[in-house]
């Protein structure tokens, strides 16, 4: 596997951070092809990163969630700086846009209905590291990228040295991938824009609560309209001007897919950390529990948010010290 760079741009981070810089872009799998799991080959795979800190042999590897991008310091402040899990005076940081995403990697969109794999993703993921010259790496995801992370202790055992997986489960239930279903039908029965606006409707209610919207979107804001359906609105507007349907329908059929057995858990030999979220609708907490129960090195903490999936991202309260104890061991 061989590199060129495409671009570096300076980062937007604050002064006081030292060796921030993002997004860069690099293609890989020049002359030696990526395999992907469904047998086709891909050659010349763009791959969009961030990396905070100076670099080293050994780094921390963000996995970002299903809308997320490799920008971590903008959407992960509790995590990212001096003195948090995350921190670039004396870490290397890495995280890239996945494979099939759409925040500078060769999206879904270029790969013409390809399907991929959470393991292709590690693939591409391994490559990066080798271009950086990382040999050996804490990897840190949430969502979906905590499920990522599972696909990374079994696709590149020999590269992760200890793993913080929070709100995930190592496979879809049957609940999660039916919501997944449902917004991949919005998508294919309104191209061009109104059905991912749908799909990410169907998405928001599965990220909060029914306590969570009891607090926030009570009453209405517009005379006539009940806050929660203005929000669910407006929600959807924001992800059609930042994201692509082509992407949200291959990296959720690629969750869909990723259903590694017990077996397959029972291998891993290295210790995790497992947060599970209490208010979680989507990946319930028992659930998330009972997949770090076939990790044989695992250990389990509780996040106790009201406010559902995407507590890891609105409130996280003491969840980022928890993850430093763990990454610092
Ligand atoms: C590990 C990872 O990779 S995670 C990936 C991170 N993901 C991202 O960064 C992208 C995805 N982002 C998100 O999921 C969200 O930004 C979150 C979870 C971080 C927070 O969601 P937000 O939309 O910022 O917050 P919230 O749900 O409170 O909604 C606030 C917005 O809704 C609007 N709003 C709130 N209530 C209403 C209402 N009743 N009617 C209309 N609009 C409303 C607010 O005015 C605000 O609008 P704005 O964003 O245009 O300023
Ligand atoms: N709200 C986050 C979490 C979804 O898993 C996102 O949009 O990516």
């Amino acid at each position: 596997m061989t590199a060129v760079f495409l671009g570096h741009s300076s980062s937007p981070l604050p002064a006081e951070e030292p060796a921030c810089s993002g997004p860069q872009t690099v293609t890989l799998f020049r002359h030696a092809p990526l395999l992907l799991d469904c047998g086709r080959v891909l050659s010349d795979v763009r791959v969009a990163f961030h990396t905070y800190g100076e670099a080293r042999e050994d780094a921390t590897l963000v996995l970002h969630a299903l809308t997320g991008d490799s920008a971590v310091h903008e959407w992960w402040p509790d995590f990212l700086g001096t003195g948090k899990p995350l921190d670039p005076s004396n870490d290397y940081v890495v995280c890239a846009n996945v494979l099939g995403g759409c925040a500078g990697t060769t999206g879904a969109g270029e790969l013409g209905g390809v399907p991929l794999t959470l393991r292709d993703m590690a693939r591409v993921g391994r490559a990066l590291l080798e271009h950086l010259g990382v040999r050996q790496v804490r990897v840190v995801g949430a969502s979906m990228g905590g499920m990522l992370a599972y696909a990374w202790l079994l696709e590149c055992p020999d590269l992760v040295e200890r793993a913080v997986i929070i709100g995930a489960p190592a496979r879809h239930s049957p609940w999660a991938i039916g919501l997944n279903t449902a917004a991949r039908s919005a998508i294919r029965a309104a191209p061009g824009g109104e059905g991912l606006k749908v799909a990410r409707q169907i998405a928001m209610l599965s990220y909060r609560s029914p306590e969570s919207f009891s607090r926030t979107q009570a009453g209405e804001r517009v005379p006539g309209v009940p806050a929660v359906t203005s929000y669910l609105h407006h929600q959807g507007e924001k992800l059609h001007a930042r994201f692509c349907e082509q992407t949200y329908c291959a990296l959720t059929a690629a969750m869909d897919a990723f259903q590694p057995t017990r077996a397959d858990l029972n291998a891993v030999r290295v210790p995790v950390l497992v947060v599970g979220i209490s208010s979680d609708v989507l990946y319930p907490a028992a659930e998330v529990r009972a997949c770090a129960g076939e990790l044989p090195r695992s250990e389990y903490w509780e996040l106790d948010s009201i406010h559902g999936h995407d507590a890891f991202l609105m409130d996280p309260q003491d969840l980022p010290e928890r993850v430093s104890e763990f990454l610092n061991r």
